[in-house]
């Protein structure tokens, strides 16, 4: 929440009639979208809508056969460690963590983008790399904490179970001190008690400065959490607005919720997550997975 009585709105993201197509494919036609700062923005739409593929041609990884994407106001090049070093970071659909690694090392090459030291000054180990690397790994412990991952942080990543590999990857994305965080479905998997909270994790993450734009087909999480939500179809955009616009808009629910969404939780999903929060002393105290 914006406690500041003199925040001025500056836009973060703005794609402009970005188009993809394969081959005679069109998975994304003309789609225009802004993130403001402050912002937390949904994408939905039903399987094979286009909203990966946009959101790989905001970082670089696809380069849009028309349109383009500017971030703060300069257009972004099409190569994702330019994108960025711009200031976007992203998460993976899949989750892409590098297994093998510890926690902390994990978050540490999210820090590579921000640390100004040059191979030369690496191999030799001089006093500015030593420098940079105890600053790169307070920050990354920092991280750690905010995400609640700190008591792990010597733990190898493929040891925390789901829903703490996927804080990892948040972490490591805000690692590269990101302007602006792109989720790729964040919540896939999760129980309810983890999608709750993920939800205070984005929360927090819009608090510290951060705008997001998320992909979601968990629609109580998206309309709970989203200042603006807009829904793909077929790789066109086909509404855009606040959640209760949309949740109640016609064609939205024709072409993806099938019925009208009901916001409240069902009485089975609320016992259920007060149940789990119950049983939990805290959701950083879980029980570790053996290493
Ligand atoms: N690299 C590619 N080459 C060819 N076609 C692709 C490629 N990437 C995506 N597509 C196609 O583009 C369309 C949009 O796919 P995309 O993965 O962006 O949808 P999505 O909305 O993210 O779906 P989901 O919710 O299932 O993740 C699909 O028809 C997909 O098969």
């Amino acid at each position: 929440m914006n406690t500041m009585t003199t925040t001025t709105t500056t836009t973060v993201l703005d794609a402009s009639d970005v188009t993809m197509r394969f081959g005679g494919l069109t998975a994304v036609r003309s789609v225009s979208l802004t993130v403001n700062s402050g912002e937390i923005v949904g994408l939905i739409g039903p399987n094979g809508a286009g909203k990966t593929t946009f959101f790989n041609c905001l970082t670089g990884l696809y380069v849009p056969t028309e349109g383009k994407v500017s971030y703060k106001g300069t257009v972004l090049p099409p190569k994702p460690h330019l994108v960025t070093q711009a200031g976007i970071a992203r998460t993976f659909q899949n989750i892409r963590l590098f297994a093998n690694m510890t926690v902390l090392e994990n978050v540490l090459v999210g820090r590579h983008t921000r640390t100004k030291e040059g191979l030369w000054s690496a191999l030799l180990r001089g006093p500015g790399f030593k420098r940079a690397e105890k600053e790169s790994k307070e920050r990354a412990m920092e991280l750690l904490e905010f995400t609640g991952l700190a008591a792990k942080a010597d733990h190898l990543a493929r040891n925390l179970p789901y829903g703490e590999q996927r804080k990892l990857e948040i972490a490591r994305a805000l690692a590269s001190e990101p302007g602006l965080l792109l989720l790729d479905e964040p919540t896939a998997g999760m129980n309810p008690q983890e999608t709750r909270a993920a939800e205070e994790l984005i929360f927090a993450i819009r608090d510290m400065g951060i705008a997001v734009l998320v992909i979601e087909h968990d629609m109580r999480f998206i309309f709970n959490l989203c200042d603006r939500v807009a829904c793909l179809v077929q790789g066109e955009k086909l509404v855009e607005g606040t959640p209760e616009v949309v949740q109640s808009d016609e064609r939205v629910i024709a072409a993806y919720l099938g019925t009208p969404f009901e916001g409240a939780p069902g009485a089975d999903e609320l016992a259920e997550v007060e149940a789990a929060e119950a049983a939990a002393p805290s959701t950083n105290s879980r029980t570790e997975e053996a290493q």
